[in-house]
Order: C-alpha cells, then sequence, then structure tokens
C-alpha cells in the first residue's frame, strides 16, 4: 500500500480514551490523515511510503492545542510585568494597546508566536485578538492550525467602532473562513465586565445557529466577582447562564472563583473550561479548583494566556505547572497526573474548539497534526515513562519535528514555513518603538 509518509517512532502516545502508550510503532500518513498506527516491522511489509521518517530515541504525540491566547501580544511580552490584572490591563496593556495596535501590529506579532508555537509543539491555538482577519491570514500563511475569535467589546477600538461592526466583521470572517481546513472562527466576546447584555445574548444565539463555539473570560478574579455584586447583585456567571451562554459551545477561560453550585451547572450543560495556569500565577488571579472540575465531569482544557502575562506561549510548560498546581490546591499529590496533564494540552483542548473529531489524539483518520521530542538529553534520562519525562522533564528544545495536516512546518527544530530572521527583526523594531514612547512619556 502507498503512503505518503511513515513516522516511526521509539514511542507513540495516542491519547486516545484508553491512553495507549505504543512502542516501536508507526503511523502511516496519507493525504494529511492518519491512515495507520501498526508496529513497525508490520508497517515496512505494508506500506510503500514516499518518505519514511526514523525517530529513535524519541516520542511522538498529537500537536498540542493551546486554548487560550491573545497571539499578537507577543510584541507585549515583558512590557509590564509583576503587576495584579486590573492595574496590568488599564494602566499598561490598553493604553499602549490603544496607541500601537493596527494591522501590522498584528501580523508581526501573531507571527513571532506562530513561530514560538510551532517551535513549541504547538499545532493549534485560540485566539482572541484585535483584526483577527489578519490573525487568520498569518496562522494559515504558516500552515498553522487556529480558531480565530470574533471579538466583541462595548468600547469602539482602532478594529470596530460599535457592536453591529464587531458583529458584521466576525461574520464575515465566518463566512470567507468557512470551508477552510486550517482556520476556525469562534466568537470572543472578552469578559462580562466588558460586554453588555444584549451583545451576549447575541453572541448565544449566533453560536447556536452557526455551532461555534464561545470563547470569553470568566471568574478569572475575586474583583471581576465583587465588583459585578456590587454594581448588579449578581455573579458574572448566573448572568452568562441567565442570557443563555452556558452550553457545550462554551470554553470559560480561568475560572479561579466557583462556588459548588457552579461547578455543578457546568457540569450539568457540558460547558467547558480553559485553566491558564501560568497567567493565574503571575498576575496573582487566583486558582482554578481544577481536580474539583474533573471530579465533576467538565472538561478542562490548557492555555498560556497572551505573551504579556505568561511570558511564554510554552504549552509543555504549562502542563507541568497545571499538575504541579493542582496537587497544591488539592492536597493531594494523585491529582492531575502526567498523563491527565497530556490529555489537558490535546483532547480536551480538541473538545473544547469542536475539534476532537479532527484533532487531539493520534486515531485512524485524523488529521496528522504529530509532533516528535527526542528524549535522548540528560535531563529526560533515564527514561521509566516517556509521559512522566514529557510532563515534568522535557523542555522546548526537544521539539524536534512537526507536522500538521501532514505538511512538515518543523523539520529537525527549524521552522519551514516562515522566516525566521525577519519575524526577529520586525520584533525588535516594535519594541524599540514601544520602548522609546513609553520612557518619553
Ligand atoms: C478583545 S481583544 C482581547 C483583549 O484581552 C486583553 N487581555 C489579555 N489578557 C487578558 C486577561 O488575562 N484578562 C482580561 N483581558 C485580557 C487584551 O489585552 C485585549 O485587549
Ligand atoms: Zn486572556
Amino acid at each position: 500500500m502507498h503512503a505518503d509518509l511513515l513516522i516511526h517512532a521509539e514511542w507513540i502516545l495516542t491519547v486516545d480514551a484508553d491512553n495507549r502508550q505504543l512502542t516501536d510503532h508507526a503511523v502511516a500518513v496519507t493525504d494529511g490523515r492518519i491512515q495507520a498506527i501498526l508496529p513497525y516491522d508490520d508497517a515496512r511489509r505494508t506500506f510503500q511510503a514516499a518518505q519514511t521518517v526514523e525517530l529513535p530515541g524519541h516520542v511522538l504525540i498529537p500537536g498540542l492545542v493551546n486554548a487560550h491566547t491573545h497571539a499578537a501580544m507577543s510584541l507585549l511580552r515583558g512590557l509590564a510585568d509583576d503587576l495584579p490584572l486590573m492595574t496590568w490591563l488599564h494602566e499598561h496593556i490598553w493604553p499602549t494597546e490603544q496607541r500601537w495596535v493596527d494591522t501590522q501590529f498584528v501580523a508581526d506579532g501573531t507571527r513571532l508566536a506562530v513561530l514560538e508555537m510551532l517551535r513549541g509543539g504547538v499545532t493549534c491555538y485560540n485566539d482572541m485578538y484585535f483584526h483577527p482577519e489578519i490573525t487568520a491570514q498569518v496562522t494559515a500563511e504558516a500552515g498553522m492550525r487556529a480558531v480565530i475569535g470574533m471579538i466583541v467589546v462595548d468600547f469602539p477600538t482602532g478594529y470596530a467602532a460599535s457592536a453591529d461592526e464587531y458583529f458584521a466583521k466576525g461574520l464575515a470572517l465566518y463566512e470567507h473562513y468557512q470551508h477552510h481546513p486550517l482556520i476556525q472562527l469562534a466568537w470572543a466576546p472578552h469578559a462580562p465586565y466588558s460586554v453588555s447584555d444584549a451583545p451576549l445574548q447575541r453572541v448565544a444565539e449566533l453560536a447556536t445557529a452557526l455551532q461555534v463555539p464561545i470563547h470569553i473570560h470568566l471568574h478569572e478574579t475575586a474583583d471581576e466577582i465583587n465588583n459585578a455584586l456590587r454594581a448588579h447583585d449578581e455573579r458574572p456567571f448566573a448572568r452568562l447562564d441567565r442570557l443563555g451562554l452556558i452550553n457545550p459551545l462554551l470554553a470559560a477561560v480561568h475560572m479561579t472563583q466557583l462556588s459548588d453550585a457552579e461547578i455543578a451547572r457546568l457540569a450539568e450543560m457540558g460547558a467547558i473550561v480553559v485553566h491558564c495556569p501560568e497567567s493565574n500565577l503571575k498576575l496573582a488571579s487566583g486558582f482554578c479548583p481544577v481536580a474539583k472540575l474533573f471530579d465533576a465531569g467538565v472538561n478542562v482544557a490548557l492555555g498560556t494566556d497572551g505573551a504579556a502575562s505568561n511570558n511564554d506561549l510554552n504549552l509543555l510548560g504549562e502542563m507541568r505547572t497545571a499538575a504541579l498546581l493542582a496537587k497544591g490546591i488539592a492536597g493531594s499529590a494523585s491529582v492531575v497526573p502526567a498523563a491527565d496533564a497530556l490529555r489537558m494540552a490535546t483532547i480536551n483542548g480538541a473538545r473544547a474548539l469542536g475539534l476532537a473529531d479532527e484533532i487531539g489524539s493520534i486515531e485512524l483518520g485524523k488529521s496528522a497534526d504529530l509532533v516528535a521530542l527526542d528524549l535522548r538529553d540528560p535531563h529526560t534520562q533515564p527514561l521509566y515513562h516517556p509521559v512522566s519525562q514529557l510532563v515534568y522533564a522535557a523542555g522546548r528544545h526537544q521539539v524536534r519535528q512537526v507536522w500538521i495536516r501532514g505538511q512538515q512546518v518543523i523539520r529537525d527544530g527549524v521552522a519551514t514555513t516562515m522566516r525566521v530572521p525577519e519575524i526577529l527583526a520586525e520584533a525588535q523594531v516594535w519594541a524599540a518603538r514601544i520602548g522609546a514612547a513609553s520612557v518619553r512619556e
């Protein structure tokens, strides 16, 4: 039989329903899809492959899914550190965005972020940012997969002047990418405190009509809840429930403040939580009760948030932080074991984005979004359990090969679809501009 590509890895972590771990197996890929997963000896007998990649000492995993980010904010990495959320947003990030964010900023920032994510084994990301048409274009050009947010906020920005314009631009983008193999769309109202009832209700209706996810910051800090209680005597979660947003399409980001009743309601309605542990730690936002959510049967995915609050887009690191933090919060070393952290960063993210039939695990018929890490480095030796090394010890430099839809986007650690020197030079130009202006002010 013919295969376009045969990948022979020492270990394969399938992240299928049984978390199967395979040794000395191969994955056959044709037309960008996984055609077979079989012992290598059988694969050699069965397939005539146009290309065979031998990966001794490597583990092959599904591409990582970054379920919450603001890609273009990579250009603001390190601009304002060590501040709580509202000071960080109101006094630093929003004024900077108001002054500098245009289509060129989004193009250059997104390229930098896409490059960083690909090199770290992230093959799909869920974005929320201004000028999403540029984010989509840059991502597709790099051969990366993304779910692009159709953003909605109450205030006018350089992207749109009114609620109607946010919706009109979002819908036009949805139409444009409706049949694209790499780009999907989601509604992305920023947060309950920045979007009023009428547009939130419209988001709920349009999400159901189009069957696209809803991506929103929710219950990020205790202040968010207290301010809402003071102003409207209603918790933001209850408000979203009243407006029809708590449903299986919802990917609620952060969720550090949750009552037992809210956890039960999330589970009942099949809504999804996106946990961003490093951003929550850095902004001292609070702690998402991940173990309780899992116990209740809620799907929890993993995101980095933007590089201005993390400060990297490293999902390998995020898996480790999520596993460690959950143990600390629950007071139990057995919660969120390594295999569950890997599920959060792959199949749970795919579910959050409505893409679980397409990506998130290495299974027959799924898209060949695959990542190979070389575990022969000293700090991942000796090796008892590949998943343990992957989650608790591996670093991004060990990501050596990355395929998306069967296209190799990282070969031997080097990006094949992006111009690295130009991307780095553009980032430096932006830093010089933004930095010089902030020194003058
Ligand atoms: C409407 S575009 C996205 C908007 O979100 C801002 N943002 C980035 N990180 C966070 C966060 O952790 N909580 C709330 N808002 C955040 C970003 O700066 C953009 O303005
Ligand atoms: Zn965010």
